[in-house]
C-alpha cells in the first residue's frame, strides 16, 4: 500500500511530508517537523553557498577539523546552521557531525531522533565553483527520552536509518531523501523559498556505464580495483569523478553508474565516513534499486565502532558493484592461493 504512495510533480515538499504522513495512522509528526528542519537548514545554507565569492566566506580557516583536513570556512557555516536549526527545531537529542569531533547534546531530552550529518561534502570544490552536497541521516535513539544522548545512540548500523537524504547545490538545489518507502527528489525555486517535488519514485538503473574514480588513485590502490578500472575502460565506460561525492552519486543514480573510493596506501580503511557519508547514500542507492558495499559487506549491516570511522565505498548500479566485487574476489582467492603454494613449499623444504 505505502510503496504505491505518489504525488504528482510539482507538489510542495511540505505538503508531500504531510500527504506522506497521513499514510502512518500512529505518526506523531515529529519526523515531518524534523525533516522540515532539515530542509530550512538546506536554504539558509545554499544562499551562504550561491553569494560565498561575495561575502568572503570563500577559503579556508587555517584549521584542521578531527579529521586532519583542511577546514573551509563554508564548511563551519554549514556546521554551525545546520546544528542550529536542528537544535532549534527540537526533534533531535544528539548529533554527530564531521566538523565536531564529539556527539552533540541539543539538550532536546525529549526529542526521539538523533541526526548524523556531513554539513559540506565536496570541500575542495568550495572555492571553484563546482557542486557540492550535505548529507544526514536520521535514526530513532535508543536510550530513554529525557536523559541525554550518548554513544549508543548514535553508533547504530545504518540499516537501522529511520530516514536519510542529501542536498545537492549545484546548478539546481535539489533536496533528495527517503524514509524506506522510496526515493524522491524536490528542486528548490528561490524565489518561492520552497523545494518542489521534480524526481518522484527514482529507481537506479542496474547496468551502470559511467565510472567515478579518482584516476589519481591507480597506483595507490590494489590489483582487484585496477582489473575493475580497466574492466570500465575497455568497455568505453565514461569516467566523470567531480570529486563530490554527493554530486558524483547523484548523476550515477539519474543516469547508471558506479561511484568507488577504495581502500589506498594513504587512506588503508576508504576514505569516506561510515556515520556521516555511507549509511546515508547506501540507504538511498537500495531504496532505488541499487547497492553498496565495503570490499568485505554490505554497507548497512556494518557495525559501527566510532563516529568519525571510515570504510572502503563501492555504491551504485547493481550489476557493476557486482562486477567490481566479484574482481576483489578474484584478487582475494589468489592472493590466498600464492600464500597457501608458499606455505606448503615452505613446509616440504
Ligand atoms: O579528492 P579525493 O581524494 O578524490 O576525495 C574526494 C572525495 O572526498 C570528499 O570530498 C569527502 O567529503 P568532504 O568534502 O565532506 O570531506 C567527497 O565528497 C569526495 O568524493
Ligand atoms: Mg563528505
Ligand atoms: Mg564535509
Amino acid at each position: 500500500m505505502l510503496e504505491k504512495f505518489t504525488a504528482p510533480i510539482g507538489t510542495a515538499l511540505d505538503r508531500f511530508i504531510a500527504q506522506k504522513q497521513e499514510q502512518f495512522p500512529f505518526a506523531t509528526g515529529e519526523l515531518s517537523q524534523l525533516l522540515r528542519d532539515i530542509a530550512l537548514a538546506a536554504k539558509i545554507i545554499n544562499r551562504e553557498i550561491n553569494r560565498a565569492g561575495l561575502s568572503g566566506i570563500e577559503g579556508s580557516v587555517g584549521e584542521e577539523n578531527v579529521q586532519g583536513e583542511n577546514q573551509q570556512k563554508l564548511d563551519v557555516v554549514a556546521d554551525v546552521r545546520f546544528i542550529r536549526a536542528l537544535i532549534k527545531g527540537e526533534q533531535t537529542c544528539g548529533i554527530i557531525s564531521e566538523e565536531d569531533e564529539n556527539l552533540i547534546d541539543t539538550k532536546n531530552p525529549k526529542a526521539k531522533y538523533v541526526v548524523a550529518i556531513d554539513p559540506l561534502d565536496g570541500s575542495s570544490n568550495i572555492n571553484v565553483n563546482v557542486s557540492v552536497g550535505t548529507i544526514f541521516s536520521i535514526y530513532r535513539r535508543r536510550t530513554s527520552l529525557n536523559t541525554p544522548p550518548t554513544l549508543e545512540d548514535m553508533l547504530q548500523p545504518g540499516r537501522d536509518q529511520i530516514a536519510a537524504g542529501y542536498v545537492l547545490y549545484g546548478s539546481s538545489t535539489m533536496l533528495v531523501y527517503s524514509t524506506g518507502y522510496g526515493v524522491n527528489g524536490f528542486t528548490y525555486e528561490p524565489s518561492l523559498g520552497e523545494f518542489f517535488l521534480s524526481h518522484p519514485n527514482i529507481k537506479m538503473k542496474e547496468n551502470g556505464e559511467i565510472y567515478s574514480f579518482n584516476d589519481g588513485l591507480y597506483y595507490q590502490t590494489s590489483e582487484g580495483i585496477r582489473n575493475f578500472i580497466e574492466h570500465c575502460r575497455k568497455n568505453q565506460y565514461s569516467g566523470r569523478y567531480i570529486g563530490s561525492l554527493v554530486s558524483d552519486f547523484h548523476r550515477n543514480m539519474l543516469k547508471g553508474g558506479m561511484y568507488l573510493y577504495p581502500a589506498t596506501k594513504k587512506h588503508t580503511q576508504g576514505k569516506l565516513r561510515l556515520m556521516y557519508e555511507c549509511n546515508a547514500l547506501a540507504f538511498l542507492a537500495e531504496q532505488a534499486g541499487g547497492m553498496a558495499f565495503s570490499d568485505k559487506e554490505r554497507i548497512l549491516d556494518i557495525m559501527p565502532e566510532s563516529l568519525h570511522q571510515r570504510v572502503p565505498l563501492f555504491i551504485g548500479s547493481k550489476n557493476m558493484v557486482k562486477q567490481c566485487l566479484q574482481l576483489l574476489n578474484e584478487e582475494g582467492q589468489e592472493k590466498a592461493a600464492k600464500t597457501k603454494k608458499t606455505e606448503d613449499r615452505q613446509v616440504t623444504e
